[in-house]
């Protein structure tokens, strides 16, 4: 049997591990890549005659850093259980897992490269018709599933205790909600941006908001989040949808997931020509009313709550998960204009000029949603605000 203390795997040895593990015959010829383009993790395809697989492995470290930024393998223990249990609320968005080894921080699961990583394919002009309807059926259902309205209180924190995830929710609490309100380090913007960037620095109402959410973000554990929910997060077609990529799950505030879905939407529609924006604020919309549908016939179906049934209940939460999920929206956009991870969509415009005017808008759209999210109740208003703003 493979011996299972932690090392790091090359084109070689993952190829000569899933033989190891009869996923593919001792005689097959197989080809081994290591295809990773994220930012934490290795990420071997493997194929040989008629079948292939993925191998992904955390490094003891962040990938995008080096070794000077440690980093928990405890991740992929994280990501494969997380996986596991998003496949049985929503098995068609989610990549089937085969194996996985605490000990190497490997998992190994579904090819999907017949699909496309949905952020390369929107910057490409695709729109996947399918893709907000399907995420939305996603979110509603993992969330939902693993709440303390479909598993009682008690099951619940059983559950929530086993993904604490510590030390990938502390990037998210800087690199998210922290960093770009101040001059940290980490931060990344082009010297153009830095009046922009200096006036949200000073800008205490923003910041009074940031703290606002960072706290629900701290000490909020509605249910078990993806938690790295953007569009490089998925994978699709125009007629399917996986989801991969869950190693920041915890538990953690409803409106989370949702926002990073339609911040990032939103940052790839500033990167489109106005006559190409459409689909994408359909899916803000088609996202949202799709997630309250699923949520609300859960909510119906299956509810271990007392006061389920109480007028005016459900609406009341879908309202406060909808005004979060707004400013977290906010500060997704923000920190991908300045922070240390950015998006393709807008640092990938050539042009100085329409690339700049792309960030300056995610930075004021982005702080306004952070500080008026009280004031908005329907994804239409969002679009309808985006559209006003980018006239
Ligand atoms: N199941 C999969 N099938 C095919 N390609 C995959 C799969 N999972 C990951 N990849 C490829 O590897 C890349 C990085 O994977 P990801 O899980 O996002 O890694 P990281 O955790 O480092 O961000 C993806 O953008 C995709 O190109
Ligand atoms: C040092 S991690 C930065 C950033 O990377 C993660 O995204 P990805 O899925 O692209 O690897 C996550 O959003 C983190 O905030």
């Amino acid at each position: 049997m493979f011996m299972s203390s932690y090392q790091s795997l090359t084109i070689d040895s993952a190829a000569a591990l899933v033989k190891k593990l009869g996923l593919f015959d001792e005689s097959e010829s197989l080809t081994s890549n290591e295809i990773g383009d994220g930012n934490l993790n290795y990420v071997f395809h493997i194929k040989g005659t008629d079948n292939s697989v993925i191998v992904k492995q955390a490094l003891p470290y962040a990938k995008v850093v080096g070794e000077s930024w440690p980093l928990t393998l405890e991740r992929a223990d994280i990501e494969n259980r997380a996986l596991r249990i998003q496949g049985t609320f929503s098995p068609h968005y989610t990549p089937k897992v085969y194996y996985s080894d605490k000990d190497l921080a490997i998992t190994i699961m579904e090819d999907l490269s017949h699909l496309e990583i949905a952020r390369t394919g929107l910057i490409n002009g695709q729109d996947y018709p399918h893709i907000a309807r399907h995420t939305g059926e996603f979110i509603a259902r993992t969330l939902y599933g693993t709440s303390d309205f479909a598993l009682g209180p008690q099951e619940k924190k059983k559950l929530q205790h086993t993904f604490s995830n510590p030390e990938l929710c502390d990037i998210t609490e800087g690199l998210v909600f922290t960093d770009p309100f101040f001059d940290a380090e980490t931060n990344d913007f082009e010297e153009a941006l830095r009046p922009e960037v200096e006036s949200l620095w000073g800008d205490n109402e923003l910041k009074l908001h940031a703290a606002q959410l960072k706290r629900l973000f701290l000490t909020s554990g509605d249910a078990l989040l993806h938690g790295d929910l953007h569009t490089g997060s998925i994978f699709a077609s125009e007629t399917e949808t996986k989801i991969i990529d869950p190693e920041f799950a915890f538990y953690g505030p409803f409106g989370f997931d949702i926002a990073h879905f339609t911040a990032n939407l939103l940052m790839n529609a500033l990167s489109r020509a106005e006559n190409r924006r459409e689909p994408l604020y359909e899916h803000v919309t088609t996202v949202w009313n799709v997630f309250t549908q699923e949520f609300t016939r859960l909510w119906q179906e299956n509810n271990t709550e007392a006061f389920a049934d109480t007028d005016g209940y459900l609406e009341w939460l879908l309202d406060d998960v909808f005004k979060q999920a707004t400013g977290f929206m906010g500060l997704e956009m923000i920190r991908r204009t300045i922070g240390l991870a950015h998006v393709k969509d807008l640092d990938g415009i050539e042009d100085d000029t329409a690339r700049l005017q792309a960030k300056r808008r995610s930075l004021s759209i982005g702080a306004h949603f952070v500080k008026e999210r009280a004031s908005y109740s329907s994804a239409e208003q969002l679009v309808a605000a985006f559209k006003e703003a980018v006239k």
